[in-house]
């Protein structure tokens, strides 16, 4: 790309632009439309700001997760919300909601709000909040950005840890420090990019199996994340970059099936920790993975999402090891609908993969927690407590 135009520029600039017009000539920009700066990351934190009461919240529960994978701490790791956020006042409703539960059930449940703010396509689609905020085609990446700094330090407000799919490699730096706990999905698993990344996110990375299936790509990414990595970046100020990263211990694996079926049965667990620890991935968590009850293992219908849920829940009370986490794509209405303005859309019901309802996500919230008594009581060799 040939320049970045701002506004306002000075006849230095202007100079400057037929220099390099000389330069580069029409060889660059090919299939560029437009180049639009938007302000860079410090401008937005500068703008909402976290409290101390939200950045402790932020480095506790960090801890807590780690914890959880390392296996210091019994509780179950949910991940729950939307399959993606479109609408910052639903997904405040749901998160209301959410955080009187989470209070509830958290000697049993380490419970983290999905709040997905940028969706990967098969092909092509609504790309998520940042994307097209105005769910309208107009792209207003700078509000989108805006709107997701701002939700995510809502639900800070409300005491509830977030989760959040990495995907483009520059929004880490406008709101890495609101997350406790990131994902790199299935379409990523095996990016390099992403991998380089991980390494030098300073939260918990979860790597999804690929869509094809292949477990092993996600515990490669485990092992590669652990390292050190050096690559190009933009910092704070939005300056290019040179990174050297310390390699991130935190890395794990999400099980979330594919086209050819579901990958969360007890063989699948006890193949992907297999897998991990064939990696050398030993400083990374070989305990146990998360397991993505939506997705390849539900066939994106809702109605599966929450048995696998229950079935998840029978096995974690009958103590089998290696369910570290489970994943739950939720919302305040089942179900989901074609993306479009906000105005024209049901209130709360998902526009990308069909999200469990409220009433039933709390029902099952409640069933994984008391699943977590009933495996410590097995642990205790006591009787199950109900
Ligand atoms: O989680 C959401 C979707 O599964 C993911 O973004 C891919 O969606 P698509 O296959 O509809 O593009
Ligand atoms: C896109 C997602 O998942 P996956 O990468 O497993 O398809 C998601 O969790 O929103």
């Amino acid at each position: 790309m040939q320049t970045l135009r701002g506004p306002g520029s000075s006849a230095d600039d202007e100079q400057r632009r037929l220099d390099e017009s000389a330069v580069y000539p029409e060889t660059v920009d090919v299939n560029i439309r437009q180049l639009d700066p938007i302000p860079a990351p410090r401008a937005f934190i500068r703008d909402l700001p976290l409290s101390r009461e939200q950045i402790e919240l932020v480095l506790r529960s960090r801890q807590e997760i780690r914890d959880v994978l390392h296996g210091r701490d019994d509780r179950l790791l949910v991940i729950v919300g939307p399959c993606s956020i479109h609408d910052p006042k639903a997904a405040l409703e749901y998160a209301s909601r959410l955080a009187k539960v989470r209070e509830q059930v958290s000697d049993d449940l380490l419970i983290v709000m999905r709040a997905y703010f940028e969706k990967p396509r098969t092909t092509v689609g609504w790309k998520g909040l940042i994307n097209d905020p105005d769910l309208d085609g107009t792209f207003d990446i700078r509000k989108g950005m805006w709107l997701a700094r701002k939700t995510l330090t809502s639900l800070l407000s409300l005491g509830l840890p977030v989760g959040i799919e990495w995907l483009d490699p520059i929004t880490p730096q406008y709101f890495s420090d609101a997350i406790s706990w990131g994902a790199i999905g299935a379409r990523n698993t095996e990016s390099q990019v992403h991998r380089e990344l991980a390494s030098g996110l300073s939260m918990p990375v979860g790597f999804k199996n690929s869509t094809d299936g292949n477990v092993q790509a996600a515990a490669d990414s485990c092992y590669a994340s652990a390292f050190e990595h050096h690559f190009l970046s933009v910092n704070l100020d939005g300056q290019v970059i040179s990174v050297e990263t310390k390699g991130n211990p935190d890395c794990h694996v999400i099980l979330r099936g594919s086209a050819s079926g579901p990958n969360y049965g007890p063989s699948h667990v006890r193949s992907a920790i297999e897998a991990l620890r064939s990696s050398q991935a030993s400083s990374t968590s070989s305990y146990g993975v998360l397991i993505d009850a939506a997705h390849g293992n539900c066939g994106k219908d809702e109605r599966v999402e929450a048995q696998v849920v229950e079935e998840l829940a029978g096995r974690v009370a009958a103590g089998e090891p290696g369910i570290l986490g489970v994943m739950m794509e939720s919302f305040l209405l089942g179900g989901h609908q074609k993306p479009g303005p906000v105005d024209q859309l049901i209130f709360g019901q998902s526009v990308t993969d069909s999200c469990i309802p409220w009433e039933r996500t709390s029902e099952l919230l409640y069933t994984l927690a008391r699943a977590v008594r009933q495996r410590r009581q097995h642990q205790q060799g006591g009787r199950v407590a109900v």
